[in-house]
């Protein structure tokens, strides 16, 4: 049977970031909904004992069972922000109905203490940053009214102010910790394995804003697709270590030539590409000439002994499509003319 896929069902993701960000909100859920699970029993165990109320207890041994419930189904679920949103819901509910009937001074107080913790770590910073300031502006606006109406001592009420401001502080950090790796992983995913230089997707970002910035100035804004000849050839006769000594080598010669605003990446294979905003057609044929001839003098020791030099061709085009795809395909085949001209030189598309 065939398979039939729509284009717009193979969109490039960014999976690392995608699989991190799920993994983390998993293993963080697998620890959270049990202690929330345990905090719920404790609720229980104390109302029952304090002040024998039925109605109470079974609110917490609720909680409880629903912590249980969200753990097991947390193991098998690709799709753990459900959980999170269901968890909030419930807390959120039962603690405003505690607050509403006991004051901000009782056990429920423990529950309402999480939720800020809650969603510094599972939901995204801004949002849990605005949820978490409403809630906690709410909770001392209570705990002020209960101290005005005498129910509550002073001492009490700067104690919950200072407990709720210390998980504050602690979810925060842990939020950041958490933003700062999925932010990393953001970043590397825009960037090549080997080189450290932007890929193509991190190119693409570079091309749309310089694109539509010398568009807008009426600047030129040039592409180079520069190949390195014959990898294949270094490749199958020093093994694929000196192949890849080579693209680095490569790389940092064509960092040098970079100019603040310039962007490089490696495309794949042998091939990099070089965008030269705010310059002509005449000026990137220089650079691109320059380039060509400062690459041969960079060598590469072998262990053997043996120095090894490369060449690279070049293919060069003004950007004018506001499209990386046909701008790319333009100046690859300028490449393409180069290679068959007998590598080592540069041609114009
Ligand atoms: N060492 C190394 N080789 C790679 C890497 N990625 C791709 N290659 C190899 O690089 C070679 C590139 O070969 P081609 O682009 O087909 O051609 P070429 O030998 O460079 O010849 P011309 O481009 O015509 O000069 C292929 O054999 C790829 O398998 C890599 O990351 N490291």
């Amino acid at each position: 049977m065939n398979m039939v896929f729509k284009s717009h069902q193979l969109q490039s993701d960014n999976h690392a970031y995608i699989e991190l960000s799920k993994e983390t909100l998993k293993r963080q859920l697998s620890i959270l909904f049990p202690v929330a699970g345990i905090i719920y029993l404790i609720i229980a165990f104390s109302y029952f004992v304090a002040t024998s109320s039925l109605w109470l207890t079974s609110q917490a041994l609720l909680g409880a069972l629903l912590c249980q419930c969200l753990t097991s189904v947390n193991k098998r679920t690709d799709s753990p922000r459900i959980l999170i949103w269901v968890f909030i819901v419930y807390t959120t509910t039962n603690c405003i109905h505690g607050f509403y009937t006991d004051g901000p001074n009782l056990l429920n107080n423990t529950i309402a203490l999480t939720i800020p913790l809650l969603c510094f770590f599972t939901l995204r910073h801004q949002y849990a940053y605005w949820y978490s300031l409403l809630f906690g502006l709410y909770y001392v606006a209570m705990s002020a009214d209960e101290y005005i109406q005498k129910h509550l001592q002073i001492n009490e009420a700067l104690q919950n102010i200072s407990a709720y401001t210390m998980v504050l502080v602690m979810a925060y950090l842990l939020a950041q910790h958490r933003n700062e790796a999925i932010n990393r992983v953001k970043v590397t995913a825009k960037k090549d394995f080997l080189t450290g230089q932007l890929n193509r997707k991190g190119l693409e970002e570079q091309y749309i804003h310089q694109a539509y910035r010398c568009n807008r100035y009426l600047k030129d804004l040039s592409l180079l697709l520069i190949d390195i000849d014959n990898l294949k050839d270094i490749n199958d006769r020093y093994g694929l270590e000196v192949g890849d000594q080579v693209l680095i080598m490569v790389s940092q010669h064509l960092n040098q030539h970079l100019r603040v605003g310039d962007s490089l990446a490696r495309m794949g294979s042998g091939e990099f590409c070089l965008l030269l905003p705010d310059t002509s057609q005449a000026n990137a044929e220089l650079n691109a000439l320059k380039i060509i001839q400062d690459i041969k003098k960079w060598q590469l020791e072998l262990e053997c002994g043996k120095h090894l030099s490369v060449t690279v061709s070049i293919g060069l085009t003004l950007v004018e499509y506001q499209n990386f795809s046909l701008d790319y395909i333009k100046a690859d085949s300028a490449l393409l003319r180069a290679k068959n001209w007998g590598k080592d030189q540069i041609a114009i598309g």
